[in-house]
């Protein structure tokens, strides 16, 4: 039967890669977007943002919502500190699969932890299941109408802390108007927005930074 675009991203990362290196991996994913298939990864020009805001807050504890393939997952984990604590979730079991190979193509595998399952089931099990008392990096990039009741859930879950920052994917395309008017009016965070465009294309779309004040 016909292969899936991830298993085709991952042949592609097998091929085109260096495994143990972290940067050919994120080259050869964009390079197989760019010219073979379009795919919902953050991208090299969104993806350069996360990384100086990973660098700048030098996160101790890191959650992404949505691993999909592991592209943002290895961008992440390539910059983090020995010893940080990084969990990524994602829903469907089939990316996990794919997703675990390209991080571990990374040489990335003993910096993250891939769980399977939704964020509104897991995001309470944090702090019993993987020791967590906050998080002081959060990359949103999972289904945007989950954005939302997600940091919601983080403010009564206690997983926040003043200065924990959250990075919101596609807050433009495909769009998170709720969140949006969530973190942009709510008095305990301060937002900013990176305009950028939707990974590979022209689209407009963009990043938007909260930080948690108390
Ligand atoms: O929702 C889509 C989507 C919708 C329709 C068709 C394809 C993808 C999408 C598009 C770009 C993203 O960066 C992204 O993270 C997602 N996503 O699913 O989380
Ligand atoms: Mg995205």
């Amino acid at each position: 039967t016909r292969s899936t675009r991830p298993q085709r991203m991952l042949k592609a990362v097998q091929k085109k890669a260096t495994k143990g290196d972290p940067e050919s991996v994120i080259s050869a994913i964009d390079y197989f977007c760019k010219h073979s298939e379009w795919a919902m990864n953050v991208g090299d020009e969104k993806g350069s943002i996360l990384d100086s805001v990973v660098t700048e807050v030098n996160p101790s504890t890191v959650l992404e919502l949505g691993t999909y393939c592991g592209y943002s997952t290895v961008r992440i984990a390539r910059l983090l500190s020995p010893g940080t604590k990084f969990i990524t979730l994602e829903f469907n079991p089939a990316n996990v699969t794919i997703a675990r190979q390209i991080i571990a193509y990374a040489g990335l595998q003993d910096k993250v932890t891939v769980v399977e399952g939704s964020s509104g089931d897991l995001i309470p099990q944090m702090k019993e299941r993987f020791g967590i008392t906050t998080f002081d990096f959060i990359f949103l990039d999972h289904w945007k109408d989950r954005y939302l009741p997600d940091i919601k859930l983080f403010e009564e879950c206690g997983l926040l802390r003043k200065g924990s920052v959250l990075l919101a994917d596609n807050v433009i395309c495909p769009g998170a108007p709720e969140y949006l008017e969530y973190v942009r009016n709510s008095p305990r965070y301060e937002s900013r927005y990176y305009p950028a465009h939707l990974e590979y294309t022209k689209v407009e779309d963009g990043l938007e930074k909260s930080v948690f004040l108390e």
